[in-house]
């Protein structure tokens, strides 16, 4: 029988079973992979198919939360065929796609959940063509808002002649953040990411195309899982290779989920995870002598003060600015939103 610990199953999860659900017969399962409208799901009764219910989902679309893969759900095993999803737990990481008029946080049906329930993100950016900080600060400030913990990957090792420095860079604007520089050719830095590789944990990826996340995926595993897909480096150009939904387990007990939709992950709206990359800007500007400064023609401005000796680069402070703004943005739609529901509501209307 299969112990769905191993698969990431904890008291968080199942806490929220309540006792009418127990006496129902519902059990716990995790989707590891959705292909259209099918589920493949993992529960003491092993692998089986799934489907919604039908009269819970299909009635309430506005606010039901739609499963996603590394979801856990509530289903009625069933023997002789598919099993039926009650419902989705609630969930302590997720990813969803951008999707700013219905923002995630208010509406998990809509804004559609590509990834859910992992522990470590794996940031990944390579040391040659993709290799750019502000894409890097806005993934980290994504991979926060997740509820993960972030680990820079830095890939290609191999192609970077200064690979140090480039390592010091993103140290710098990625403070209290694990950073590894690594190279799937000659293996260089694997055997440190075997920390993370921790049994019931459950790893994301995040990272353009060709970067080097399938290769990284069949490094940890130890053999070939996903299709490496061969792009000329000269042009870096490379394609969606991955094109399936997947949730499975790592020799070592970790879980890895790799999803399509991971890959174009874009960012939507990140109020919480701007702190956490800029805190030292959080810093200086709670240092400046007015409370309301504007960092401009204020006396006493410790950011302008930073700017000028060098402290702050004036870059970092801009993509600062253009996150916080957009922050700002998409917590205002939020809000919104969330006024229309509650009236709606109100008024008996969905
Ligand atoms: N030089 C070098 N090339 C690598 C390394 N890792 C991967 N590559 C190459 O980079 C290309 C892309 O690798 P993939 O692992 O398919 O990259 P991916 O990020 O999974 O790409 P998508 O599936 O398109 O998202 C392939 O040609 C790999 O052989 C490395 O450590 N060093
Ligand atoms: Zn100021």
């Amino acid at each position: 029988m299969i112990n769905l610990k191993n698969y990431g199953y904890t008291d968080f999860f199942e806490r929220q079973i309540t006792e009418k659900e127990k006496e129902l017969g519902l059990i716990p399962a995790r989707i590891i992979s959705i292909q259209k409208e099918s589920y493949k799901l993992l529960s003491t009764h092993g692998e089986n198919n799934g489907k919604l219910k039908g009269s819970v989902f299909y009635q309430d679309n506005e606010l039901k939360t739609y499963p996603a893969v590394g979801d856990f759900v509530l289903i009625k095993a069933n023997n002789q065929g598919e099993d039926t999803i009650y419902r989705v737990l609630e969930r302590y990481s997720a990813f969803s796609r951008a999707n700013p008029s219905l923002p995630t946080k208010i509406s998990g049906a809509s804004a559609q959940m590509v990834a859910s329930n992992f522990d470590y993100v794996f940031v990944m950016t390579s040391l040659n063509h993709d290799f750019n900080l502000r894409r890097l600060e806005r993934y980290l400030t994504a991979a926060w808002q997740s509820g993960g913990t972030p680990i820079i990957i830095l890939t290609k090792a191999d192609l970077c002649a200064d690979y140090e420095e480039k390592l010091a860079q993103v140290e710098e604007i990625a403070p209290g953040v694990a950073v590894h520089a690594i190279s799937c050719y000659t293996g260089f830095g694997l055997e440190l990411l075997n920390r993370y590789l921790i049994p019931g944990k459950t790893l994301v990826f995040m990272g353009s195309s060709g970067i080097g996340k399938s290769s990284l995926v069949n490094a940890l595993a130890g053999k070939e899982l996903m299709k490496v897909n061969d792009i000329r480096e000269d042009d870096s150009k490379g394609h969606h290779t991955t094109t399936y939904r997947q949730l499975f387990a790592l020799e070592s007990g970790a879980l890895i989920i790799d999803t399509p939709g991971m890959r174009e992950l874009g960012l939507w709206s990140a109020d919480e995870g701007v702190s956490e990359v800029f805190s030292d800007i959080e810093v200086l500007i709670s240092s400046c002598r007015f409370h309301d400064c504007h960092h401009k023609t204020e006396p006493g401005c410790a950011v302008k003060m930073a700017l000028a000796d060098g402290t702050l680069s004036l870059s970092r402070y801009q993509s600062y600015q253009k996150l916080e703004k957009e922050a700002r943005y998409s917590a205002k739609k939020a809000a919104l939103y969330e006024r229309r529901l509650q009236n709606g509501l109100k008024t008996g209307k969905k």
